[in-house]
């Protein structure tokens, strides 16, 4: 085996994926604006136009000039119709208005809206309240965006608002991260499909579900490989050839210390280990590493590890390879109940979190330990950060807490 950390912090282990994603980023691509949804921006964003484009109503009435008001209302001679399309080169001579519909452009000399069910008409005749403001209902061409300035940073994440804001200052494409491939195994000869009879000893894979559902829900379409029987010859055989195929390999189980356990040792063998250990609760006999062109990640087997080492390093290896520099949002909230851990490994406790009507959030710990429990999990939304050390926290200390669901 090379050598490699063991038994490290998880702010250490999470530095080491940083630095390995960081010399394995994914290369970029040009996506159509559309296909752009959740990636990561490889190359900041200027505007090329400002936006509102154009000075423009923002509701349906008549666009006038303000100086033509009185305080009583004021008629005004009615010119044409602006619509919502082309600009017509309409422009207002002292009394005169226009109607104008929501997002139609100003004519020249207008500066003020009135709205439809404020004004009256008789004919060619419009009478304007008094009282309206200057510039009322008038969006001024620049006041979101003005042109040349920077609106989306390379590292960060294409949601629907900035993938929309990008179609409107009208760019084809933008430069992304490719989107990594990624291989999911489960391991186990206990393991059994759903729809098939349970032998005594054996349990329905539930990790391979967890796996795949996480993955998708962070944009990812993972493959899902045929479980891996507890047989040396097949594990190496098949991590290989995915190892080569894939940008990411995830496994779940037989990567603790069990005579069943081979995965560690392929590894070392034909590729090498980055990590083999962390000291989180669950999820401790964690190992990253690298095979063939491919990360390497092999995850505890219990579903709950699953769960807490996905969320904390599986997620920044998959944000590190697409360079994504934006953090994840970040949660802190009020203790329901007390939290007494005598251990030193910082701990994942599976949680309700919720905003209370006094405006805060507020997380309730559920009281399931085993990292088997996935019930608990089920039940739950969040994870509660308790930090490393020996902690006796009570209810209203803050906490960190990542939420899942
Ligand atoms: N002597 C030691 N024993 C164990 C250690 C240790 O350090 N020394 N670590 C413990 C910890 S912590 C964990 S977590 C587990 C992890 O072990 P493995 O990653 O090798 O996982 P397995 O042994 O294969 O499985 C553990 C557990 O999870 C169940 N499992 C596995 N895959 C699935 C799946 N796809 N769906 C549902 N359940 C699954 C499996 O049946 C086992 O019960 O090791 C401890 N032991
Ligand atoms: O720390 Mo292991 O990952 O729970 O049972």
């Amino acid at each position: 085996m090379n050598e490699f950390p063991a038994n490290l912090l998880l702010d250490d282990a999470l530095a080491i994926v940083r630095e390995v994603t960081a010399a394995h980023r994914l290369e970029t691509e040009s996506l159509a604006v559309p296909r752009t949804h959740g990636r990561v921006l490889a190359r900041d964003v200027h505007a090329s136009l400002s936006l509102p484009p154009f000075d423009n109503s923002a509701m349906d009435g008549f666009a006038l000039r303000h100086a033509d008001l009185r305080a009583e209302a004021t008629s005004l001679r009615l010119v044409g119709e602006q619509f919502a399309g082309p600009a017509l080169g309409f422009s207002l001579a002292s009394g005169e208005c226009l109607r104008i519909t929501t997002g139609a452009p100003l004519p020249t000399g207008a500066d003020t809206v009135v709205i439809k069910e404020n004004a009256q008409t008789d004919g060619d005749t419009v009478i304007a309240p008094g009282n309206t403001p200057r510039g009322a209902n008038v969006r001024r061409a620049g006041e979101d965006v003005r042109a040349g300035d920077q609106v989306l940073s390379a590292g960060q994440v294409l949601t629907p608002a900035r993938v929309s804001l990008a179609a409107s200052l009208g760019l084809p494409s933008l430069e992304v991260a490719r989107r990594p491939t990624v291989a999911v195994f489960t391991t186990g000869d206990e393991l059994v499909d759903a729809g098939l009879p349970l032998a005594p000893g054996q349990i329905y894979d539930s990790n391979r579900d967890l796996l795949l559902g996480l993955l998708r829900a962070d944009g990812l379409e993972p493959t899902a490989w045929p479980r891996l029987p507890d047989d040396p010859k097949q594990v190496e055989i098949a991590l290989r050839d995915a190892g080569c195929a894939f940008d990411l390999v995830i496994t779940c189980g037989a990567v603790s210390a069990g005579e069943k356990d081979h995965i560690p040792a392929v590894i070392a063998r034909f590729g090498q280990i980055h990590f083999w250990k962390v000291r989180m609760k669950p999820g401790m006999p964690l190992l990253f590493g690298s095979l063939d062109q491919a990360r390497f990640l092999g995850l505890p087997g219990n579903p709950v590890s699953v769960l807490a080492t996905y969320l904390t390093v599986g997620r920044a290896l998959i944000d590190g390879l697409q360079g994504r520099s934006e953090p994840r949002p970040a949660w802190r909230a009020r203790l329901a109940a007390p939290v007494d851990k005598p251990h030193p490994r910082r701990e994942f406790l599976r949680a309700r979190l919720d905003s209370g009507d006094d405006g805060a959030l507020h997380v309730v710990p559920n009281p399931a330990t085993g990292s088997h429990r996935l019930r608990a999990a089920a039940e739950s939304n969040a994870l509660i950060v308790v930090p490393e050390g020996p902690q006796r926290l009570a209810v209203g200390d803050v906490v960190d807490v990542i939420a899942y669901a």
